[in-house]
């Protein structure tokens, strides 16, 4: 709910459709406007609503600029930055001091955004948001409602950020998020059982020292299917790979077993990623780390 103190973010205003609206109910509105002529045509008819002073407008792209204080975020945004923009309003910085961002978005995007451990599309969008925020499904947006009328429906949501967010490296957790999503279907065993990965987080856990800062997350939905499940296939390590497991070879053994044991006495190496709540992944991340292997 937009309170008459409330500042309000807008990103992507437009012509202006929602800033007329949001202009009624909050204190401010500070909208973000990548397009010039969108800014001129934006101005001009708050202007002649006599509202002006109530609107400030910062013309340029949202990804790149450090946000104003706002107390809640409501808008309709480019559908093709849905994720680097949560990513920003919700994964850059331990400091959040909004109430909560509505957002409209592409239905499907919606969708996995919503999705609960135990569904069958449970995904990193999902536990990375999760982590840190809490979505709500508001309503779905017909694209019947849009003239002209686009290829896709929409729904809105909007995204709470948790007030007891884990003190954790955003930078490992998603390395960390990556690594288990890369074969969303199989078993964690099976995700950690690749020559490759091993020697990747081999060479991460020499070099990794953990620290809670604030970190460039942009990198928050992709998913690897990759196929290659075979333990012992090096076809597709890379040179570095290849020195590293010629002179460290007994070590990497050694490595790898330490990790197949935290798996085992974690109870973990049975079940699959979209099966796991975002508490088993903390915990899990956890006992990674305190036995010294690291993601980023
Ligand atoms: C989906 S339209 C929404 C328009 C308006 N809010 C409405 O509801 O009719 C998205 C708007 O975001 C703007 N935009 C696109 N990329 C942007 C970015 N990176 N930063 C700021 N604005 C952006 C576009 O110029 C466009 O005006």
């Amino acid at each position: 709910m937009v309170l008459p103190t409330d500042t309000v973010l807008e990103i992507g205003p437009g012509t202006g459709n929602l800033t007329v609206r949001l202009l009624e109910y909050a204190k401010k509105v500070i909208a973000i406007e990548i397009d010039k002529k969108m800014v001129d045509a934006l101005q001009n008819r708050i202007g002649k609503l006599g509202l002006e002073d109530k609107l400030t407008v910062i013309i340029g792209n949202v990804l790149k600029m450090e946000l104003p204080h706002f107390d809640l975020c409501v808008s309709n945004i480019p559908y093709g930055i849905s994720s680097p923009l949560i990513a920003k309003l919700f994964l850059n910085s331990h400091k959040i001091s909004f109430r909560s961002a509505t957002l409209l978005l592409q239905k499907e995007f919606a969708c996995r955004l919503l999705a609960k451990p135990g569904e069958s599309d449970f995904n990193r969008l999902a536990v990375n948001v999760g982590l840190v925020a809490s979505v709500k499904f508001l309503m779905n947006v017909s694209k019947k409602e849009f003239v002209p009328c686009p290829k896709i429906d929409s729904s809105l949501v909007q995204i709470q950020p948790k007030l007891n967010r884990p003190y954790i490296n955003l930078d490992e957790w998603s390395g960390f998020t990556r690594t288990c999503f890369s074969k969303r279907n199989k078993t964690i065993r099976s995700i950690f059982k690749q020559k490759k990965k091993i020697i990747e987080l081999y060479e991460k856990s020499q070099s990794s020292s953990i620290s809670c800062k604030s970190f460039e997350f942009e990198d928050l939905a992709s998913d690897y299917d990759v196929d290659d499940d075979n333990e012992y296939d090096s076809g597709d390590l890379s040179t570095r790979n290849l020195e590293l497991e010629g002179q460290n070879s007994t070590k990497i053994l050694r490595f790898k077993h330490k990790i197949f044991r935290i798996l085992e006495d974690g109870g973990f190496g049975e079940k699959r990623p979209s099966k796991l709540s975002i508490e088993d992944f903390l915990c899990l991340l956890e006992l990674f780390n305190k036995e010294g292997v690291f993601f980023h």
